[in-house]
């Protein structure tokens, strides 16, 4: 029996990575698979993982429909067994539902792979509708963690390492530090993600924060 299963971990948990790792057994399986991803951060249509693995997949867009792609090539004789959707976040419910539909009468694996909640703690719609309807929810094994050295479970944006809870639901940045700031951060700091665990994201306190405040303790006048 076809399954949907969500994949989820924060920002940099390794979700790309088992994508691929997928793809690949079940293609040396002798499966045949498509893989599809949104707004990847290379800017291209690849699935990327910071491993340095990268795949071309096909670009999901408002307008993508997944029965579609399926129907389409069963019509022209290809199989498709199973599919992989990176950056599953960005869908929207219309896409997750018909993802469930492709699962159940298709005969198709969907392996849907994507982070749960935005800068602001808000589950994202496709992350929602997975949630909602997946048959299965795996949570990613290997932990990322806050700079206070608990699990991360939050994804804060930061601009120049402060942490904001105002902008776009979307902006495709990587981790603070790593790869080019996005265009539009350009003239408002450098936009970028870090993430924390619940407390420190409440709390607001990114890792720049405690890096500033342990320098200022070691600049306070002690013995005056
Ligand atoms: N140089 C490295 N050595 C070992 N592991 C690494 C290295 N660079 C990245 N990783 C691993 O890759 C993970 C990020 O994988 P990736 O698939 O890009 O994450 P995601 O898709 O969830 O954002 C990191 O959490 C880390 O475990
Ligand atoms: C929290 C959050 C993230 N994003 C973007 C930033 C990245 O481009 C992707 C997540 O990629 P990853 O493979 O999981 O590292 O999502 C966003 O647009 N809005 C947000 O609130």
């Amino acid at each position: 029996m076809a399954e949907l299963v969500f994949f989820t971990g924060t920002m940099d948990s390794g979700k790309s990575t088992l994508a691929l790792q997928m793809d690949y057994n079940h293609r040396a399986g002798g499966r045949r698979g498509l893989l599809f991803t949104s707004r990847d951060r290379s800017g291209e249509a690849v699935i990327s993982s910071r491993l340095g693995l990268r795949t071309p997949a096909i670009e999901v867009a408002a307008a993508t429909s997944f029965w579609d792609e399926v129907v389409r090539r069963r019509t022209h004789a290809a199989e498709v067994d199973y599919l992989i959707c990176d950056e599953a976040q960005f869908y929207t419910a219309a896409q997750v539902e018909e993802l469930a539909r492709v699962v159940d009468e298709l005969e198709v694996d969907v392996y849907a792979f994507g982070i749960g909640t935005d800068f602001r703690a808000r589950l994202f719609e496709g992350s929602r509708r997975l949630v909602e309807l997946a048959d299965r929810i795996e949570t990613l094994q290997v932990p990322t963690l806050c700079w206070c050295g608990r699990r991360a479970t939050h994804n804060a944006r930061t601009v120049d390492g402060r942490l904001v809870l105002t902008g776009e639901q979307v902006v495709v940045a990587d981790i603070a530090g790593r790869g080019p700031a996005p265009a539009d951060g350009a003239d408002q700091g450098t936009v970028g993600y870090e993430t924390l665990c619940r407390r420190h994201y409440m709390a607001g306190r990114t890792a720049s924060d405690a890096n500033l405040l342990g320098e200022a303790e070691q600049l306070l006048p002690f013995g005056d």
